[in-house]
C-alpha cells in the first residue's frame, strides 16, 4: 500500500477525483446494449453457445477486443452479436448490464440496441421486446437504475433494416414502453445519411427523439447531413465536427449536444490519442458536451473512467465534473421533474463530498 502522507499532492488530488467519480450518481446516454456485455456474460454466453469463435478466457478477451480499425471493430462486434440467439440470452445480457452501471452510480441510462439484428437471426420481435421491458422493469426494481431504449438501424445492413427497425419501433403492437428514441450506427463511410431521412421522419412522427451516430468515422458533412436530413436532437460521438468552426457554432448556438465517448475513438482508431481528442475544442467552442461509454468492456472502459479521461483533458475539478454530469443530465430525455431530481442528486452529493 502507498504511503498517503508522502504522496505528492498531485496523485492525491487524482485519487480524490477518482473517488468522487467513482460515487457520482450520472446519467448514460450513448452506450450500446451488446457492447457492453461483459466478459462475464459474454464467457457465459459462449458457454451456452460453444459453436461460438469468441474466447471466453478474459486474458483472450481483452486481445480479441484489440481493433485494428473501425471495420475490424464491427466484425468483432457482429461475433458477440452471434452470441445473443435466445430470448433468454437477451433478457441475461440486459439485466447484467442495468446491474453494472448500477455498480457505477448510473441512476438513467439510454441503452442503445439493435433489433433487427436479433430479428433477422431468428428471435422473435415480441419475444425480444418482452426480454428487454422485463429486463427493464427488474432492473429498475432490484437496482433503482432507469432504463430507456434507443432503436438503431445498423445502417451498413441497408434500407431493409431501416424498415424493419422503424416497423419495430413504431408498431403498437411492439413498440416497448421504454423507447425513447431512434438512431442509426454502424460504419459511415459508404453509408451517406440522407437515405434514412424516411425512416427518421416516420420514427419522429411517433415520438420519438433523433440521436443518429455521426462525424465518429467521416467529415462534418456528415454532422450536418444528421442535423438537416435526420433532425437529429443530438448526435452520436460528431467527432470530426472540430474540423468545421460553423458547425461547432451551430451545435453551441442550437444547444445540440455531442454525446462524446473519448476511448471508444482511440480503441476504433477514429481518433490518434487521447491528448489529440477534440473534446476541448468542443467545450472551448460552448457545445454541450456529454461523456460516455459506448462499449465499455470492449474498449476496456467503463464510464467512471471516461469521466476520469474527460476530467483530465478538460482539467477539471470536482465541480467542473459534476457540471459535465448535469449536462448529460440536460440532454436526456428524461422528463422535467426527473431530470429536476437528477440534478439536485448530483448537486447535493457534491455539495457534501466538498464540505467533508
Ligand atoms: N462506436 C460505434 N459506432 C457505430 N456503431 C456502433 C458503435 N458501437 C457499437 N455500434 C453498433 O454496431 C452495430 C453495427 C451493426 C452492423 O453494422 C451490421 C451490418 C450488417 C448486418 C448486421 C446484422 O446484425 O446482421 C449488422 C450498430 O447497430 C451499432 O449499434
Ligand atoms: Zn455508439
Amino acid at each position: 500500500m502507498t504511503d498517503q502522507s508522502t504522496a505528492p499532492a498531485a496523485d492525491r488530488a487524482a485519487r480524490d477525483l477518482h473517488a468522487f467519480i467513482a460515487a457520482l450518481p450520472k446519467a448514460e446516454l450513448h452506450v450500446h446494449h451488446v457492447g457492453s456485455a461483459s466478459p462475464r456474460i459474454v464467457a457465459e454466453l459462449a458457454a451456452r453457445h460453444p459453436d461460438s469463435k469468441v474466447p471466453t478466457d478474459p486474458e483472450a478477451l481483452a486481445d480479441y477486443f484489440t481493433f485494428t480499425d473501425f471495420a475490424h471493430f464491427i466484425e468483432v462486434y457482429l461475433s458477440v452479436v452471434d452470441l445473443i440467439r435466445t430470448p433468454e440470452d437477451v433478457r441475461l445480457l440486459t439485466y447484467e448490464v442495468a446491474r453494472e452501471l448500477a455498480r457505477q452510480q448510473v441512476r438513467y441510462a439510454e441503452l442503445t440496441v439493435t433489433p433487427y439484428s436479433s430479428t433477422r437471426r431468428g428471435i422473435d420481435a415480441r419475444a425480444f421486446m418482452d426480454a428487454i421491458e422485463d429486463a427493464r422493469k427488474a432492473a429498475e426494481a432490484d437496482f433503482g437504475t432507469i432504463l430507456r431504449w434507443c432503436f438503431d438501424i445498423p445502417g451498413e445492413a441497408g434500407l431493409e433494416a431501416a424498415e424493419e427497425t422503424v416497423r419495430l419501433a413504431t408498431d403498437d403492437r411492439l413498440r416497448p414502453e421504454g423507447l425513447v428514441s431512434f438512431g442509426l450506427g454502424g460504419p459511415e463511410i459508404g453509408v451517406p445519411r440522407p437515405q434514412f431521412k424516411p425512416y427518421f421522419d416516420r420514427a419522429i412522427a411517433a415520438g420519438l427523439r433523433s440521436v443518429p451516430h455521426a462525424g465518429e468515422t467521416t467529415g462534418p458533412q456528415t454532422v450536418w447531413d444528421a442535423l438537416t436530413h435526420l433532425r437529429a436532437e443530438r448526435i452520436g460521438h460528431g467527432t470530426s465536427s472540430a474540423q468545421d468552426p460553423k458547425l461547432l457554432a451551430h451545435l453551441a448556438e442550437h444547444r445540440i449536444p455531442l454525446e462524446v465517448c473519448p476511448t471508444s475513438n482511440i480503441a476504433t482508431r477514429a481518433v490518434r490519442t487521447l491528448d489529440e481528442h477534440p473534446i476541448k475544442e468542443f467545450a472551448a467552442a460552448g457545445v454541450l458536451v456529454t461523456v460516455n461509454s459506448d462499449d465499455p468492456p470492449m474498449f476496456g472502459t467503463d464510464l467512471n473512467n471516461e469521466y476520469a479521461v474527460a476530467a483530465r483533458l478538460l482539467d477539471l475539478d470536482e465541480r467542473g465534473v459534476a457540471e459535465l454530469a448535469k449536462n448529460a443530465v440536460e440532454a436526456s430525455f428524461l422528463d422535467a421533474a426527473g431530470k429536476a431530481r437528477l440534478a439536485e442528486e448530483i448537486d447535493t452529493y457534491t455539495a457534501r463530498w466538498l464540505a467533508a
